[in-house]
């Protein structure tokens, strides 16, 4: 059996999928701009982030109640489980959602309840972690933090997500050293569309543990060598980077070279509903179009665990294939 995958990098709202978002339309009286499933999907087609951003925020209206975040995390967890992740760090956006009107605190328990059930039932281990939409002021992301850290729910970590380019990591470093000091674990998004400058900065003014995309560190040999040296997980999605058109096709996706480089790289879904799939659809698209080989996939579970915050005996009960 193959070793159990831990998926680092995902975002709850990225796994809504069209027909969930049509049910819970229907169940919260959401009247929604589109006249059917298929003119949804139709729109599934983008230039690059901000296109992406602009669909993924426009259909979260239909999140509204703890019943919501439950059934959407819920219906994640369930496929996940059944493409071989055993452990799962996930990102939500508070902010997309208080904006709304809809309470943190129904957030929180919806996606707790989830989690907790995931474990019981599929024995699929999870962690939250809050991220901050870095095209909103640093201050709005302080006042979330701040609601967070005074409702005492569990979350793991702090990520730094949405749109990227003129919105660097410097911007938030007092979001994330109060959120360090207060024990999260530091993630952030950089190098997906920014430049290698925004890896440097989430490393050295967030001083995050890990880099969500990174791939773009690629153009700067300093860089990477240093990367390698501290074997800083880079999490990288690479249906999402072609989807998103950071790269041009799966058979051009830089996973190879990044391995071969040393680079500590994990495969991820981003947004699978998004994004044509989820972390084994990944994996099986690398597979066929970019001749990812079984023993470049075990590497890459590995890796996963490895870069995970998971609990040393829950890392070790992964890489021994308890997967429980
Ligand atoms: N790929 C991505 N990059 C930045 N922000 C995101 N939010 C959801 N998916 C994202
Ligand atoms: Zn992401």
């Amino acid at each position: 059996m193959s070793t159990p995958l831990a998926e680092l990098h995902m975002h709850i709202e990225g796994s809504l999928e069209p027909e969930l978002i049509f049910a819970l339309a229907e169940r919260n009286k959401v009247e929604l701009p589109y006249r059917d499933l298929d003119d949804l999907r139709g729109r599934y087609e983008f230039s690059d982030l901000q296109s992406f951003l602009d669909l993924y925020f426009a259909n979260m209206a239909v999140l509204r109640t703890e019943q919501d975040f439950a059934d959407l995390a819920r219906a994640y967890f369930a496929r996940a489980a059944a493409g071989g992740v055993g452990h799962a760090e996930i990102f939500f956006n508070p902010q997309a959602h208080t904006a709304r009107g809809v309470p943190l605190r129904a957030v929180l328990d919806g996606l707790g309840d989830a989690v907790r059930a995931s474990a019981a039932e599929f024995g699929l281990t999870s962690d939250l972690i809050v991220a901050v939409l870095r095209d909103r002021p640093a201050e709005e992301g302080m006042a979330m933090l701040d609601e967070l850290l005074g409702l005492d729910v569990p979350v793991l970590g702090i990520g730094l997500d949405s749109a990227e380019v003129g919105n660097p990591p410097s911007l938030f470093e007092d979001v994330f050293a109060r959120a360090r000091a207060n024990g999260l674990r530091a993630v952030a998004h950089a190098g997906e569309e920014g430049p290698p400058e925004y890896i440097r900065q989430a490393l050295d003014v967030l001083k995050v543990e890990r880099v969500d995309h990174g791939v773009r560190c690629l153009e700067d040999a300093e860089l990477v060598a240093r990367l390698v040296e501290e074997q800083i997980p880079l999490t990288v999605c690479p249906l999402s980077n072609v989807r998103l058109r950071v790269v041009d096709t799966l058979a051009d996706h830089p996973l190879r070279t990044m391995l071969d480089a040393g680079l500590l790289v994990t495969v991820n879904s981003d947004d699978p509903a998004y994004f044509g799939g989820y972390v084994d659809d990944n994996f099986a698209r690398l597979q066929a179009e970019l001749g990812l080989t079984a023993e470049e996939r075990e590497t890459l579970a590995r890796n996963s665990i490895r870069a995970s915050f998971a609990s040393q005996e829950r890392k070790a009960a992964l890489l021994g294939g308890a997967g429980r």
